[in-house]
Order: structure tokens, then sequence, then C-alpha cells
């Protein structure tokens, strides 16, 4: 049955109405006093109205930043053409970081000289096997002799090392985690830092992991490099690395090991993140590295991270704002990319042309550079993605030229490339064509193609490249903002 209530009722239903109300009993002076507050109360509220209205207004007249993604497998180069971003227009904060690169190009080294550490042990059980067992019992098999194996034994610890230095960079500021969780793939050591068993250490690049090892400038404007580096810091692995660092390179010199190596086919020289050619550096005493070093260490991005800075075409002065997302590349962070497709001005995607002779690390079935053109081809053919301009990287050209001049064919690789010369010209003009034909095919509607041979690591050549592109979005974001004609 229906029920009647009163609006009287409803009033002290309602706390607000009522607390509201004008007071039941109130004298004509108190009335008075009580409506001047109300209008002055109004007129406060009238003009804070008034400033944030001001304020939207003004937020609407400022160009809107330029966003940029970097897009490309694993290893393509995405965050080192976002270092090589923050090196132009934040020189002073990139130099600032220089400690926390220490860091990881000492795990960089740690990490190499497991490699070579287990080759040992792979070795050393191959001349254990009967004679006839299989190949690897060859008379010819590289064994280690006795003084390799006591280098070796004066080595291991560097293996706790390794491990301290990861657990170390396992403990930080874990809640940022929960907000960007990760596929669950292999054991974590944590959220953030996490190593598969002879594996890469990932990062979690959306969490400020750079602080731990990083010391406060104190506010100076010229931060000295040495200072960027704690040097009382008693877990810091550089004094062990220096008292170790000649035994590391006669390790890494030994004819032994050399012959250990490519008998397993492995090719440290080409892995991310090699410095065993500078060890006598990068062990010293007091070491911090060069621009030069943290643009070549490597650490694996895993998810998706935005990094804003500030732009300034110096011929126009003119300063804009420019909001960078690096992807993690591998297979699995792909559907992570996908939420970040629809609002970019521009995408810069990483094909490293040369992986031609080299498979995904995720999947040895693939190889890197059918994997590049097939991705190429899924983004420059996504809707959501057609009115972004696309700049294609060819990266990692000082790699395919050594490969090259070591004797190399790219046709081996790559049959279609068929009887053609087997030189940079012919092979990165060949490259080029292929991605272009594909944009030409696969594109949604017609696209100008963006392309450029680049070396990543080479920093005067990429600061050229990046300039133009800087130009280039500038001044197309402001003629679509319509600040310039
Ligand atoms: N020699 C050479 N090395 C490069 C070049 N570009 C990148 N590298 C190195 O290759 C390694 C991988 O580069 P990253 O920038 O970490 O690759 P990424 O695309 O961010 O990889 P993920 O984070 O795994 O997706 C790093 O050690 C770089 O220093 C290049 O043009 N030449
Ligand atoms: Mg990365």
């Amino acid at each position: 049955m229906p029920v009647r209530v009163s609006m009287r009722s409803l009033d002290e239903l309602d706390p607000i109405a009522a607390a509201l109300a004008p007071p039941s009993h109130e004298s004509p002076q108190e009335h008075q006093e009580r409506t001047l507050r109300e209008r002055a109360a109004k007129q406060v509220s009238d003009e804070i109205d008034a400033q944030l209205a001001k304020e939207k207004q003004h937020a609407k007249r400022l160009p809107k930043p330029v966003k940029i993604l970097l897009l490309g497998q694993s290893e393509s180069g995405k965050s080192t053409t976002l270092k090589n971003f923050q090196l132009m227009c934040e020189p002073q904060a990139f130099r600032a970081e220089r400690a926390s690169w220490r860091a990881i190009i000492h795990l960089n080294i740690l990490r190499s000289f497991r490699i070579i550490l287990d080759a040992l042990v792979l070795a050393l059980n191959a001349v254990d096997l009967p004679p006839d067992s299989d190949s690897d019992s060859s008379p010819s098999y590289p064994r280690p002799d006795t003084e390799l194996l006591a280098l070796r034994t004066r080595l291991l610890p560097l293996l706790d090392v390794e491990d301290a230095l990861t657990r170390r960079l396992a403990t930080l500021d874990v809640d940022h985690l929960h907000t960007t969780p990760e596929p669950a793939r292999g054991p974590l050591i944590s959220n953030i830092f996490r190593r598969r068993a002879g594996k890469e250490i990932e990062v979690n690049s959306a969490v400020a992991w750079k602080s731990a090892f990083m010391r406060d400038p104190g506010g100076r404007e010229s931060f000295d490099t040495q200072n960027a580096v704690d040097w009382d810091d008693t877990e810091d692995p550089g004094p062990l690395l220096h008292a170790r660092s000649e035994d590391m390179q006669r390790l890494w010199t030994h004819p032994t090991v050399r012959a250990i190596l490519d008998r397993q086919g492995i090719r440290l020289q080409e892995t991310s993140g090699f410095f065993l050619d500078e060890l006598e550096v990068v062990t010293s005493l007091r070491y911090v590295p060069t621009d030069g070093h943290i643009l070549r260490a490597r650490l694996k991005t895993l998810g998706v991270s935005e990094h804003r800075m500030r732009l300034t075409d110096p011929t126009r002065g003119i300063t804009r704002e420019f909001w960078f997302y690096d992807v993690g590349g591998h297979r699995s962070m792909v559907p992570k990319w996908v939420p970040y497709f629809d609002d970019m001005d521009a995408v810069i995607v990483l094909a490293p042309i040369s992986g031609f002779d080299q498979v995904l690390e995720e999947d040895p079935n693939i190889y890197r550079l059918p994997d590049s053109l097939e991705l190429w081809t899924s983004v420059v053919s996504n809707k959501l993605l057609q009115k972004t301009d696309f700049i294609l990287f060819l990266n990692k050209v000082d790699i395919l030229q050594a490969k090259i001049t070591s004797g190399i064919q790219f046709a081996d690789y790559v049959p279609s490339y068929g009887r053609r010369p087997n030189d940079m010209d012919s092979i990165t003009r060949y490259m080029r064509k292929q991605f272009m034909n594909i944009m030409k095919q696969a594109s949604p509607s017609p696209r100008i193609f963006y392309c450029h041979l680049t070396n990543v690591i080479d920093i005067k050549a990429t600061t050229y490249v990046l300039d133009g592109i800087r130009d280039v979005l500038m001044r197309f974001h402001l003629k679509e903002s319509r600040l310039i004609a």
C-alpha cells in the first residue's frame, strides 16, 4: 500500500537541508547578520568559480603536448632512443643518473661473466663424457686446464655479487607495482626487477628504481659526476670488481675461453650490455659511466612508461611539452601497447636490421628481421593509428656493417635478397624498400614514409636525426593548433 510522506518530514530526513535551513526562532538582528555572512560567503564562492573558469579557458588555449610512442621488438633500441631524447633536452638530469646506470653496467658485466662461468661448467661436463657418446666429447672440444679452473674458482664470488645487486634492486618500492601488474611468466625475484635463470634483469620502468643509487645533488646547479656516486656505500660491488679486475680480464682474453664460447655458439660481443672489451675502465676505482656507456647499458623494459620532457625549437625559440611512451618489446607485452594507440601524434618504430641472423629470445623459431616486418605490418595497418605519423628507424646499422665486414652473407638468411651485392648500401636500400612497400599496401590511407638509418648509441648522429624529428613534429603540431600559418 502507498505511503504518504509530507514535505516537512522530507526536510527532517535530509540532514543537508536541515543544516541549511534558517534557525526557527531568529531575531531581526540575527537575521540581518546571517544575511550579511551568506552574502560575503557567496561573493568568495563566485570569485573562486570565476578563477576556475579562467584557468580552464587558459588551459584550453595552451598547446597540447606532442605524444610519441616508441615501438619495436625487444632489444630494438626503444629505451636507448628515449635516452637520446633525454640527453638532448635534460642533459643535467640525464647525467645526474650516472650512479644508477653504473649499477646497471656492473650488472651487465656480471651477467657476461655468469655466461662465461656457466660455459666453462658445460665444457667440463662435455670432456667428462665417454669419447664416443657424442660430438661434444671429441678431442677437439676445448678443455679448461688447471690454470683456467683456478681462475674460474677465484671468480666464482662474482655470482654472489650479481645476486646481491639484483636483490638490492628487487627490494625497491613494490607498492607502485600494484598499479601496473605484469603477466606471470617465470619465477619473480620481485615485481620490479626479475631474472629468470641465465636471463636478463628486467625493470618495470614506471618505478623510480634509479633513486636507490642516486645521491641528492643538494640543489647544486652543476652536478659533479664524481658526486653522483655514493663512494661510502658498503654494498657497492665496485671495489670487489676492481680487486678481481685482472682475473676478469685474464679470463675474458683466455684463448681456451674464446674457443669454448665459439664452440657453444655464444657471441658475447653481439649481446646487449657488452662491456668486456673495456674491463679495465669499467672496473676502475671511482668509475663513473660516460654518456656513451649509459646508452650502451642494457636494462630490459617491462610494461609501458611515460616520460615528459620540454623540447625547444632553437630557430623559432618555441618550447613544447613532449610526452614519450616507452614500451617493453617482449612479445608478451604487445597487448599492453594497444591502449596507447588512439592518442598519439607520432609513432617511432625501431627495426634492428642487424638482427637478420638472430632469433627472438622469447621464441627461438622466429628470426628477428621477419618479426620486425610483421610488427611493422600490424602497426601501419592498425585503424586506431590511421591518423598517426610513423617514423621508422632501421637501427643498429653499426652492427650490420660489422657483420657484413666479417663476411656474413645477408642472402643466407634472407633468400628473397637473391644475388644482390652483400654491401651496406644495397642491403639498406633493399630493406628500406621492403618496409616502404608494406606501408603502401597495408596503410588504411596514404602516408608519408619517414625512414632513417640509425645507430642510436652514436650520440652525435642520433642527435641530428632527433633534431629533425623534433622540428617536423613541432611545426606540424603548431599548424594543427593553428599557432602558425
Ligand atoms: N651497437 C648498437 N647497439 C644498440 C643500438 N641500439 C640499441 N643498442 C643496444 O641494444 C641494447 C638494447 O637496447 P634497448 O634500448 O634496451 O632495447 P629496447 O627496445 O628498449 O628493448 P626492451 O626494453 O626489451 O623492449 C642496449 O644495450 C643498447 O645499448 C645500435 O644502434 N647499435
Ligand atoms: Mg626498453
